[in-house]
This record gives structure tokens, C-alpha cells and sequence, in this order.
């Protein structure tokens, strides 16, 4: 039956965006309206963040048992039953499910809509039979993977992240297009299961990270047995279930490589076209809808956040977005979204993460006040003791100490990140990190390490020494 609703705030997609905005406002006692077309908790939950965790833990404890040896603990014959890592995976999905379903919600007082949402003029918004009139819109309706035009694609059945995590039979021979967080994380943990994997990356992989922190990963990829290709052009897919080949092309020249699978892991599109944008004034590009700094599209009534706003995609960064749309919205208050305290991790063994400025941006920016620390794993004694010693940490250092950027990789790299994160956020200096009492033995000591290193020139400085001079005059 038609309605009209008229709430303060109306949010298209249930996400991460949209759900940390929905239940925000919620807790403010203001009046919501939530639209969902598919389920509940977005790609995070269901196709992206959670499966992949899931199955990467599987994956990582397959290949301890088959390490152990290194350690001295002898595992005889790893056998891996992908029915239940498949079982394993969509149980995490059931059990953090309830925390973003529709009764919760209904709970904290928002109504939720279970349609697909599109606006029909400046101000509303259709689902279903429901026009939703609203003194602010949030879109948080995400993003999907964008499939690349490449010839015989559309005649091949492939995977995807919406697709791969039904699979109960681990493929025989995965073969992955792609090398960026989806494809490698994926990569890896399908080879840790049993199967073959090749990825075939057109460029290089990792591109956003650091090249000699992602040169580890790709060492360790290789090791465990990925053939990673880079540099390498998909010129044609053919094949049926179970059997495809795909054509690619090197400096080299071209090669074939018969697989089971092919998955897909070349980006993400937004989910622009479904919303009639148009009809709002809302302006998008191919890479999202258009927002100013404070994330507000060109209708000054409607903010955009997380996938589809067309910056970094991660569920934490819709997080923070969120966060500052309801601090614009409900307080009237300035918001600035800061690219540069944005920490992310790429859960591949060993882990890769990276906050704030690289060397080579930081240098471009700062020019020689730029210095760079570091400290390797080998160095730290937890990682001795735990046999991880590959990896290290970098600190980018501007002027006074400064702390602009920071890349680790390694053992737990992930959760390194979270000490760096409060340290670039809070815009700490390399001297707080140095000072900073860490409990031993952590890995997390590689940290202060680097940041010690910043006074490894101290010693010779004449006038230091003049000071310690001085005062050991006083007994
Ligand atoms: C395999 C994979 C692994 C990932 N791993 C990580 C990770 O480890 N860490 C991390 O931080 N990020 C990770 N990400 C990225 C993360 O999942 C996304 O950045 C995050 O989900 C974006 O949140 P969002 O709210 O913008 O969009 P989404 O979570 O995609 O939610 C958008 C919602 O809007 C709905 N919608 C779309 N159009 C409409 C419409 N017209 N009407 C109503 N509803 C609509 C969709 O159905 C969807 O539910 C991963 C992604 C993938 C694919
Ligand atoms: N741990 C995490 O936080 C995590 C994990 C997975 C995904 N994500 C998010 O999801 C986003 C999407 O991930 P993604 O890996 O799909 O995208 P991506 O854009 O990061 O990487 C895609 C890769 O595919 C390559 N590529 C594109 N077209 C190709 C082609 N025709 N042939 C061969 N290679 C091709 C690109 O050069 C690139 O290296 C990420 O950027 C990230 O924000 C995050």
C-alpha cells in the first residue's frame, strides 16, 4: 500500500556505511528511515571482510600444522575438508548476522525498508511503494565488482567475491585475474587449502603499497606455490564448468594456462546506476558519486559515504564517514574527512599495512625533512622466539619529528597498525613513540625500535655531547 514517511534522515544501503549511520542517529533518538535491497550488512558481511577473514583463518591454521616442523612439531599429514571450511565461513557470516538484521534495527526504532531505493526528485526517495521525504539523505549503497571487457569472459562461467564463498569442493586449479587485496588474499588462501592457484595481474601486484614491503609477500606467495604473473595481459577466456583456459600475454609472448576456476578480482564499481541520481542533481564519475570534504554531494541535502564515494574502499572508512555525516547532520558541525590518518591491511601471510604518506609522496610534499626509520623483525625477539622473522617496519618522519606515514609488514602486521594509528591520528612525534614503555617481548616493539633509531645520530652530536659533559661535572 503507497505511503509517505517523512524522517529526519533516510540512508540507502545497509552496509557498513549505513548501518554505523542508521544506528547512530538511532541512538540520538532521532527518526530514520533505512533502505535495504539485498541483505542485510552489505558486502562487508556477506560477500566481502568476513567470508575472507574466515577463510583465511582456516587457511593459516592448515598451513601452521604443516610448518610446525620448522619448530620442531611434527603434524602428520595436513588434510583439509573444504565442505566444512565452507560450513566454518558461513557459520562466522550466521553468528555476527543478528548484530545487523532487520529485528535489530527495528529494535533501536529505525524503520527499515526491504526494497530497492532511487530518487524521484531533489528531496525524495522511492522503495517500493514508499516515498521517503527526508530533511537528509545518506547514500551508502556500496559498490560491486567491476568485471573488465575482456573477450570470451561473458561465454566462461567465473567467480567472484559475491560467488566464490559458496563453493564446498576446493577448486582444483583457481586461476585468479587480479592482484590487488581481493585476488592475493583469496590466491593464498585457496593454495593453503589445497588448490592450485595462478594469478594473472596486469600490472604490478599491490600497487598501493610499498614495493619492498609488497616484494615479502610476493616472495612468500611464491613459496608457498602461486604462480603469480605480473606484467600480464588476459587476451582471451574459454571453457565450461570445470575446465577453462585462459590466454594471456607476456613480453614474452603468449601462453595458455588450463584451470577449474577462474575468479575475478580487478575492482570495484560503484553502485551508481540504479539510483536516478540525476533526478536529485547528484553528480558521479566512473570511480563514484562527486563529494566535497565534508561529504556532501552537489544536492546540498544529500551526503554520500563508504564504496561509493569513490575514495578508499574499506569498511572502516565508511566507519569514520559515517561518523562524521552524523556530526554534520544532527550537531551542525564542520566535518573534514583526513585521507591521511586512514590505516589498512591487506591479510595475506605475512600481513601488509600502511597508513599516511609514503617515502615517496612524503619526499614530493617535504622534500629532505623527510626521514625514513626502520627496524626489521629479525631484530625483535618476539618474532625469534615465534620463528617470524621476516618483515620490518618503516616510519615516515617529517620536520620536528613528526610522524607522517608508516608501512609494516610481517607477523600481525594488522595489529601493529592499530598502535600507528593512534600514533599518525594523533599526529604524535617519533620521540612519544620511542618513549612509549612496551611490554617485552612484543612484536609490536619493532615500533619503538624504528622510532629509536631516529637519535642514532645523537652520539656524535657536538653540542649533546657538550651537554652530558657539563653535567657530569656535577658527580
Ligand atoms: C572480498 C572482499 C574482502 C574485503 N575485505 C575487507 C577487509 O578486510 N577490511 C576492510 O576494511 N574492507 C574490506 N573489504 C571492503 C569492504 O567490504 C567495503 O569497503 C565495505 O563493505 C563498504 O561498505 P559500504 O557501506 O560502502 O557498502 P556495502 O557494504 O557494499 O553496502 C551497500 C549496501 O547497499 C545496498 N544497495 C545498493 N543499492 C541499493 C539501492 N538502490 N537501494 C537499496 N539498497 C541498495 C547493497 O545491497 C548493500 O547491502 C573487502 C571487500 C571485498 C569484496
Ligand atoms: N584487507 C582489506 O582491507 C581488503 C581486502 C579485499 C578488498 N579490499 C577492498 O576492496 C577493493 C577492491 O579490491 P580488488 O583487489 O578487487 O581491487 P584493486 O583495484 O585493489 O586491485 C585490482 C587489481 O586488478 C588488476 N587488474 C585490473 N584489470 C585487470 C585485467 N583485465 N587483467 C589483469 N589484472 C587486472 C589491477 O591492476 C589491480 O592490481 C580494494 O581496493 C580494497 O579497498 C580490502
Amino acid at each position: 500500500m503507497a505511503r509517505v514517511l517523512t524522517p529526519d534522515i533516510c540512508v540507502i544501503g545497509a552496509g557498513s556505511g549505513g548501518l554505523t549511520v542508521a544506528a547512530a542517529a538511532a541512538a540520538f533518538g532521532v527518526d530514520v528511515v533505512l533502505i535495504e535491497k539485498g541483505k542485510m550488512g552489505g558486502d562487508c558481511l556477506n560477500y566481502g571482510c568476513v567470508p575472507s577473514k574466515a577463510l583465511i583463518s582456516a587457511a593459516r591454521r592448515a598451513q601452521i600444522a604443516r610448518t610446525g616442523s620448522e619448530l620442531g612439531i611434527n603434524a602428520d599429514g595436513v588434510n583439509v575438508d573444504f565442505a566444512q571450511v565452507h560450513d566454518h565461513v558461513q557459520s562466522v557470516i550466521a553468528a555476527i548476522a543478528p548484530h545487523d538484521s532487520v529485528e535489530r534495527f527495528e529494535g533501536l526504532g529505525v524503520t527499515v525498508i526491504q526494497e530497492a531505493g532511487k530518487f524521484v526528485s531533489k528531496d525524495e526517495v522511492q522503495a517500493g511503494e514508499t516515498t521517503i521525504r527526508a530533511r537528509r539523505f545518506v547514500i551508502a549503497a556500496g559498490s560491486r565488482p567491476a568485471i573488465p571487457p575482456i573477450s570470451g569472459l561473458d561465454e566462461v562461467p567465473y567467480l567472484t567475491n559475491e560467488t566464490i564463498f559458496d563453493l564446498t569442493v576446493c577448486p582444483e586449479h583457481l586461476i585468479v585475474i587480479g592482484a590487488g587485496p581481493i585476488g592475493l588474499e583469496l590466491a593464498q588462501a585457496h593454495r593453503r587449502l589445497g588448490a592450485k592457484v595462478t594469478v594473472v595481474e596486469a600490472e604490478r601486484a599491490l600497487p598501493r603499497e610499498d614495493p619492498e614491503a609488497t616484494a615479502l609477500v610476493i616472495e612468500s606467495l611464491r613459496g608457498e606455490g602461486v604462480e603469480l604473473l605480473e606484467k600480464t595481459a588476459v587476451r582471451q577466456l574459454s571453457g565450461t564448468d570445470g575446465e577453462v583456459r585462459v590466454v594471456v600475454e607476456a613480453g614474452d609472448g603468449e601462453r595458455e594456462i588450463a584451470g577449474s576456476h577462474v575468479l575475478v578480482a580487478t575492482g570495484r564499481k560503484p553502485n551508481t546506476d540504479t539510483l536516478d541520481l540525476e533526478k536529485a542533481g547528484i553528480a558521479y564519475e566512473h570511480s563514484g558519486i562527486t563529494v566535497d570534504k565534508g561529504l556532501r554531494t552537489t544536492n546540498r541535502k544529500v551526503f554520500a559515504i563508504g564504496d561509493i564515494a569513490g575514495g578508499l574502499q574499506f569498511t572502516h572508512v565508511a566507519g569514520y564517514q559515517a561518523g562524521l555525516v552524523i556530526r554534520s547532520i544532527l550537531f551542525r558541525l564542520p566535518v573534514t574527512y583526513d585521507r591521511d590518518i586512514i590505516p589498512w591491511v591487506t591479510y595475506t601471510d605475512p600481513e601488509i599495512a600502511h597508513i599516511g604518506l609514503g617515502e615517496a609522496e612524503a619526499r614530493s610534499r617535504f622534500g629532505n625533512k623527510v626521514k625514513v626509520l626502520e627496524a626489521k623483525y629479525a631484530q625483535n625477539d618476539r618474532a625469534q622466539a615465534a620463528g617470524a622473522t621476516e618483515g620490518f617496519v618503516k616510519l615516515v618522519v617529517g620536520a620536528r619529528g613528526r610522524l607522517l606515514g608508516a608501512d609494516v609488514v610481517g607477523a600481525s602486521a594488522g595489529e601493529i597498525m592499530n598502535l600507528m594509528s593512534l600514533a599518525v591520528g594523533r599526529k604524535l612525534s617519533v620521540g612519544q613513540l620511542a618513549g612509549m614503555i612496551s611490554p617485552y617481548p612484543s612484536l609490536s616493539e619493532v615500533v619503538k625500535r624504528a622510532a629509536i633509531s631516529y637519535y642514532s645520530q645523537a652520539p656524535s652530536n657536538p653540542w649533546i655531547r657538550r651537554v652530558i659533559g657539563f653535567l657530569a661535572k656535577f658527580g
